[in-house]
């Protein structure tokens, strides 16, 4: 199973192909709008989530709401597009190039996005070039690749959801999510304006954003994902390339922005004897071997244990500063400070929905990798299997 992405920022619409789904799987446009629905939401978000409406077209490999093991090709329609044609249209611009478009060329890169890297990789003087494909609007469509990937989860009773747990030095109650089902701390996420499920936080995650926003200032946080249902044994201790955690891990790192990933307890590991981080081995028979405790996170030896994965994602605060830091004119090599038009002064709650929709998409893949699935009755065959397999081992 894969999946590309194409289209730029304030081009004409975002695409996705994805190829592996099984065939006969129901797809529902609703919970493909929701999801997008959901990434385009949480406090702190700038101008353009107000021009966007994203919605689904499903272009093929559907077929009255079944996938057909096709190529499915999803597509969203960028609304800003009509205020760019001009910039952004794909027929050579020189021969009516006005002052205006000359203007328009970026030549000031900001600290700590892609701009002046990819400028000097792809050898583009207009910048615009780099930031209209590094830009997050691509997320759009991984999510809509995700969302795929989370129905066909669901159909196994394996559910991903994601939340924030830290927002600029806030950190919500961690231990909250313990005690309620996937669709109960998705229900509980989505009541909140920053994706949170501890309310006192959330509120102060809320006056941390509006008072970083005023200050011209972004801020960054930590989101969390969790998958139930998984069974045993999914991933591999053999291949270092099909490695659940380290499949994890890169799947989250691959988030614009994302900068550090942990399973579990993760870091914390580093403080603590051996006692207190390996989780106790149980077994009874009405749910075959279980642990103690959770704190690997779901993973022993690269493969899942059947204990709900934990994995967490740490987001840095967004580049575009309204109070802007120094940087360099690629033209006249001048020192500047940068004025922005708008941005977003923090999409730590966004990005929860990504998150959680690129974890499903790595889930879904390396649950593929492991069982066959031409059609879903038989993926759902071979999970069950492995389920009494691993009960009755
Ligand atoms: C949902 C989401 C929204 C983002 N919005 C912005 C934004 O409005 N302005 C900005 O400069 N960066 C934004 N970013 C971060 C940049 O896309 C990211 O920093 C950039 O692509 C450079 O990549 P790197 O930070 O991984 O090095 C956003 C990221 C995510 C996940
Ligand atoms: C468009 C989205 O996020 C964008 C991600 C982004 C960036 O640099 O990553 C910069 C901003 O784009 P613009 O300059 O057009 O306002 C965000 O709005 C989106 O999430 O759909």
């Amino acid at each position: 199973m894969r999946y590309l992405t194409a289209g730029e920022s304030h081009g004409p619409q975002l695409t996705t192909i994805i190829e592996g789904i099984p065939s006969q799987l129901s797809i529902s446009t609703e919970k493909l709008n929701d999801s997008l629905r959901r990434r385009q939401g949480g406090h702190g978000r700038g101008r353009r989530m107000q021009i966007e409406k994203d919605l689904i077209a499903i272009t093929s490999g559907v077929r009255h709401g079944k996938s057909l093991g096709s190529p499915i090709c999803l597509q969203v329609t960028n609304d800003d597009w009509t205020h760019w044609t001009h910039i952004m249209g794909s027929e050579p611009l020189e021969e009516g190039m006005t002052e205006e478009d000359i203007k328009r060329k970026i030549s000031r890169p900001r600290p700590g996005h892609a701009d002046l890297v990819g400028g000097i990789k792809y050898q583009h003087r207009d910048l615009r070039n780099v930031l209209e494909r590094s830009s997050a609007r691509e997320t759009t469509v991984r999510v809509a690749a995700g969302s795929i990937a989370k129905q066909l989860l669901e159909q196994l009773d394996i559910h991903v959801v994601g939340y924030v747990t830290t927002i600029g030095g806030i950190h919500a109650d961690r231990s909250i999510p313990e005690i309620l089902t996937a669709q109960e701390i998705a229900d509980r996420a989505n009541d909140s304006a920053v994706y949170c499920l501890d309310e006192e936080a959330s509120g102060e995650m809320v006056t941390a954003i509006d008072a970083a926003k005023k200050a011209g200032d972004t801020i960054g946080g930590v989101v969390e994902v969790r998958v139930t249902g998984l069974p045993p044994g999914v991933g591999s201790y053999v291949h270092y390339d099909r490695k659940l955690d380290a499949r994890l891990a890169f799947a989250m790192m691959s988030i614009n922005a994302f900068k550090g990933v942990e399973l579990g307890l993760g870091f914390e590991m580093a403080n603590l004897p051996g006692s207190q981080v390996h989780d106790q081995i149980r077994y009874s028979e009405s749910e075959g071997y279980t642990r103690e405790t959770n704190r690997l996170g779901g993973t022993e030896g690269g493969m899942s244990t059947g204990m709900p994965i934990v994995v967490r994602g740490v987001m840095k605060p967004i580049p575009t500063l309204y109070k802007p830091l120094e940087s360099v004119d690629i033209e006249t090599k001048e020192v500047f400070k940068a004025s922005i038009e708008r941005s977003d002064a923090c999409a730590v709650p966004a990005a929860s929905v990504v998150a959680e929709h690129v974890i499903a998409w790595e889930v879904a893949q390396v649950l593929l990798d492991t069982f066959p699935a031409d059609h879903l009755q038989q993926l759902k065959e071979s999970v069950e299997a492995r389920r009494t397999e691993a009960k009755e081992f």
